[in-house]
């Protein structure tokens, strides 16, 4: 489906954020649709981070708007955010290595069996979703649900956040450098996951430093250079160069611009 059929489930217009007057995010409008891949591109203190905190509810942008469903919105917290559902993953899946896999899938919303004193955890229907969900995903390698979270992969890892925030019904899920630690193999495994949640009509934020990530599973990409949108296009529309060009020629040249500034300002000073 083409982008004109479609209504965007997240929008954000003209979204200014200032930090103790620094301008973190300049007038940032970003269309995000279901069922598609929105990459998130941008070298280090370009903004990435604040503009997902600002889109899943932990920061309230000084000005400008968000939009939920078509609908202007304040999110009060991440757990607003959460539960309209925006689900947030972070590069290590946000998950407790000395958890079980059922228990940290379940985190916040055990499943329980039994009545008044006898009410106890239900690790075997924990175990037995969790497991589902992920075999559901791809990851067949992972049988049992006892296991500990700290003896996944990292891949591994990432896949069970995702699957948990699929379950639970993601409307747009909000990858955070999700191949950033991994090796070729376990990251081909993760972006494979992300097609499968874009196949589900999740829509997908994915952030990242790697072009050749983002093009593989990329619908449609923002590029911020220091806190602006520089550049918002399709698929097809850039070649790799361009795109790779675009952040690292921006941040050099904002930095250059930068460092002339402060320059000029010594100078202005001693005269
Ligand atoms: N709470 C804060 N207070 C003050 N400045 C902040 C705060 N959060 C972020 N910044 C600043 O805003 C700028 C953008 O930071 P941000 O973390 O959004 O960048 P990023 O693109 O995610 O970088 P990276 O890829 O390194 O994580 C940085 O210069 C950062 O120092």
């Amino acid at each position: 489906m083409t982008k004109s059929t479609k209504k965007p489930i997240l929008r954000l217009k003209n979204v200014s954020k200032v930090f103790a007057g620094y301008q973190a995010l300049n007038d940032v409008s970003l269309d995000v649709y279901p069922g598609q891949v929105l990459c998130l591109l941008g070298d280090n203190g370009a903004g990435k981070s604040t503009l997902i905190k600002v889109l899943s509810g932990f920061h309230e942008p000084t000005s400008g708007t968000v939009e939920w469903d078509g609908v202007e919105t304040k999110f009060k917290s991440p757990k607003d955010a959460n539960e309209r559902g925006i689900a947030t993953v972070h590069q290590f899946g946000g998950t407790f290595p000395l958890m079980s896999i059922g228990r940290s899938f379940f985190v916040g919303v055990e499943p329980t069996k039994g009545w008044g004193p006898f009410k106890r955890f239900d690790r075997k229907y924990a175990n037995e979703t969790a497991v589902r969900e992920m075999q559901q995903l791809g990851i067949t390698r992972i049988t049992d649900g006892e296991r500990l979270i700290g003896s996944l992969s990292g891949g591994e890892r990432q896949a069970s956040a995702i699957a948990r925030a699929v379950h639970f019904g993601a409307k747009v899920l909000i990858l955070d450098e999700p191949t950033a630690a991994l090796g070729v193999k376990e990251a081909t495994h993760v972006l494979r996951i992300i097609m499968q949640a874009k196949l589900k009509g999740i829509a997908v934020i994915l952030v990242t430093h790697n072009v050749s990530h983002a093009l593989t599973v990329g619908d449609h990409f923002a590029v911020l250079i220091r806190g602006q949108k520089a550049d918002d296009f399709a698929k097809g529309e850039r070649t790799r160069d361009q795109i790779t060009d675009l952040m690292a020629g921006g941040e050099a040249m904002a930095e250059l611009e930068a460092e002339l500034n402060t320059l000029t300002g010594t100078i202005n000073q001693i005269h």
